[in-house]
């Protein structure tokens, strides 16, 4: 490692920093923070006149790592453009960088963005100290705070020109997951920047947490009312059964409780009500906020999103002590898959085929118009997934999102599921009633998938309730006004079934506002990237990768089960791969391998079983003989034939098979 003189430090300290003591904020970086980075940054070898490498990391890298942090980035953006918003014009830019220092998205004025390119501050270009110096973001990562680094306080000359401030993210556990940053020319220095810079992770930090867990209910509470919805909210998450699984830092201040008190705490004995009664709180048509004593006797109002994927019911029973498991953190497992598409928008979908882009644009058109969205395409093409990221994207994603899909639910069942029903409504339900997915839907956005299924009896009653816009439980006099964005999706020919008389035409017409349809994946010429990202989510970190014969059986595949079949497959061959971080034919099924056979006749068969042995290690001449061996079965044995398909004479097919008769 290089080590420079101890005097050229001692130099750097003596300079005057630039940023007059009277423009200092609280919480700027004190010079003993910023003369200890200065230090690793010696001790990291870097020079003060070097010039690092400024090359950021391929398009494609830079994408599998924009998937990698797609929480943070989800979250981020609209925050990023809203800060932007504040100091636009002023020769500054906004970065989002994630855990590493690595930039993943940036915007900023023109002007300043030519400049700040020059020294690499752009997407794709690690900003940690290790690369840099000492700079606000690779700062805010090693001291875990908000950091402002200006002119000559960065560690490199070629950067003395910037004034940045930092704060870092972090997530429900206190991991830093990434930074958010404004940098500018030092001229531009503004004092209120870090505040706006430190109350934008807020933000962020707020919103991740909200959607941190699945099967949860989260409390957003605070002792004034106008300050829910604010950055100085509480938001506590409890288990379903009511278990206490994490706050964030308002809330544990609001509670007065450090985190490892609360573990053993449920909503019960932090309020003093029985999480089932947030469950008849909810069940109301305009609920408004809840009134909770803590048990300081502090009173908070608060109100609670019900994020459960099993619907409201599961929150019923005095069963707190006994509560349902806890829901998974995002970083666990396959949680993170889920959390992720949970959270996906429509910029995610987007992975380069001009198909979905064109279907995207149009979406974005109809967002919060209350235009019902009828969603086609094949199974497995991922409506559901679309409708999510609909739904996320327009000014209800706070909101539930409630799917039903008809076809999966018994005929008999689809009214009550649907509409709800009163206590005692009919043999069989449950004591207290049952609240429909219409209703749980309310303020947010009812998907229904496989609307072609419906059957035709309820079509009449969806009808009424999509034009009055209330619903009525069964067995109940009283109706209920509600509000529900539509989406709906179908992999029938729908005027095919109203021509059959099994589908209304005025539920037709009033469902198609905007029909969109997802091409089967054959059709998709994003297949790669889309493998790319599936990985980098799945296999956490990025891993793995398919190699290329695997590519190219992909792209010759038909994919009957789309999406579903494709990341099924994928999954399993992560495992089969294990410390194998290439994808390989070995790692396929048979069953895919066969089908590419038959898909593409025994020629092609002949390809795909040499691609099979090229990956065993099959020598050559036990390749062609193999080949060989295979054309004669597709030519029920006849020479000729065999010898015409291959292209070579009857006299090489006996050479190379000897034991041919
Ligand atoms: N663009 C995508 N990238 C990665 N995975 C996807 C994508 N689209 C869909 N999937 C995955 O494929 C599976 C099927 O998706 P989804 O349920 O949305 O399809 P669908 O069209 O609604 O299917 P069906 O018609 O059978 O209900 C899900 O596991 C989903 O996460």
């Amino acid at each position: 490692m290089h080590q420079q003189p101890a005097s050229e430090l001692d130099k750097r300290f003596n300079t005057p920093l630039p940023l007059p003591q009277d423009q200092q904020c609280p919480g700027d970086s004190p010079a003993a923070a910023i003369e200890t980075s200065h230090r690793r940054s010696l001790e990291y070898g870097l020079r003060a006149d070097d010039r690092p490498d400024f090359s950021p990391m391929a398009r494609a890298e830079l994408s599998v790592l924009i998937e990698q942090n797609r929480l943070l980035h989800a979250h981020a953006v609209p925050a990023m453009e809203t800060l932007y918003q504040q100091i636009i014009n002023t020769h500054n830019m906004v970065i989002l960088t994630d855990a590493n220092g690595v930039i993943v998205h940036s915007l900023g004025d023109a002007d300043f963005l030519e400049k700040a390119n020059r020294v690499a501050l752009a997407p794709g270009v690690a900003w940690s100290e290790q690369s840099k110096g000492t700079n606000a973001i690779g700062t805010a990562i090693a001291e875990k705070q908000a950091t402002l680094v200006h002119a000559n306080q960065h560690y490199l000359s070629v950067n003395h020109f910037l004034t940045c401030s930092a704060a870092p993210i972090t997530d429900h556990q206190g991991n830093v997951v990434g930074v958010l940053d404004v940098s500018g020319d030092q001229r531009s220095f503004h004092r209120h920047t870090m505040a706006l810079v430190r109350m934008s992770a807020l933000m962020i930090e707020n919103q991740m947490f909200a959607a941190a867990f699945e099967d949860a209910i989260t409390l957003h509470f605070h002792a004034r009312p106008e300050f829910i919805g604010t950055l100085m909210e509480g938001i506590a998450s409890f288990s379903p059964g009511g278990r206490f699984l994490s706050a964030n830092r308002n809330g544990l201040f609001q509670l007065g409780l450090s985190f490892a008190a609360l573990q053993s705490h449920t909503f019960s004995s932090l309020f003093g009500l029985p999480v089932s009664a947030l469950y008849d709180h909810y069940r109301t048509a305009s609920p408004g906020l809840l009134n909770l004593c803590m048990h300081s006797g502090v009173r908070v109002l608060g109100r609670a999103q019900l994020r459960l994927q099993h619907g409201v019911h599961t929150l019923g029973g005095q069963h707190e002590a006994a509560a349902a498991p806890p829901a998974p953190y995002p970083g666990a497992q396959g949680a993170q898959g889920q959390a992720a598409r949970r959270l996906s928008g429509l910029r995610y979908l987007n992975t380069g085929d001009p198909q979905i882009e064109l279907l995207i644009n149009k979406v974005n058109k109809v967002l919060g118009r209350d235009i019902p969205i009828l969603i086609m395409g094949e199974t497995g093409t991922g409506k559901e997934l679309l409708a999510q990221a609909i739904h996320n994207d327009s000014p209800r994603a706070m909101g539930p999102f409630i799917a039903v899909n008809c076809a999966s639910i018994p005929e008999t069942l689809i009214e009550s599921e649907l509409f709800g029903y009163e206590d005692g409504a009919f043999t069989g339900a449950r004591k207290k009633g049952a609240v429909g997915k219409i209703l749980q839907a309310n303020g947010g956005t009812l998907f229904l998938d496989e609307i072609g299924d419906m059957p035709f009896s309820l079509q009449a009653r969806l009808l009424r309730v999509l034009q009055e816009r209330m619903v009525t439980p069964l067995g109940s006099d009283k109706s209920i006004t509600v509000n529900v964005e539509l989406i709906c999706a179908t992999n029938h020919n729908l005027r095919e079934r109203m021509a059959r008389g099994l589908f209304r035409d005025d539920l037709y017409y009033r469902l198609n506002g905007l029909v969109v349809k997802l091409p089967p994946l054959r059709e998709r010429t994003d297949l790669e990237t889309v493998v790319k990202k599936f990985l980098a989510t799945e296999s956490n970190g990025g891993r793995y990768a398919v190699s290329p014969e695997v590519l190219k059986l992909f792209m010759r595949h038909k994919w009957p089960g789309n999406f579903r079949q494709l990341t099924n497959l994928l999954r399993t061959a992560i495992i089969m791969a294990g410390d194998d971080h290439e994808i390989s034919l070995l790692h396929m099924p048979d069953d895919f391998l066969d089908d590419i056979d038959s898909e593409h006749g025994a020629q092609a068969g002949a390809f795909a079983g040499a691609d099979r042995m090229v990956a065993c290690g099959t020598r050559l001449e036990e390749m062609e003989h193999n080949v060989i061996l295979k054309s004669l079965e597709a030519n029920g044995g006849n020479v000729s034939a065999t010898a015409r398909a291959l292209g070579v004479s009857r006299n090489t097919i006996y050479r190379k098979v000897p034991n041919l008769k």
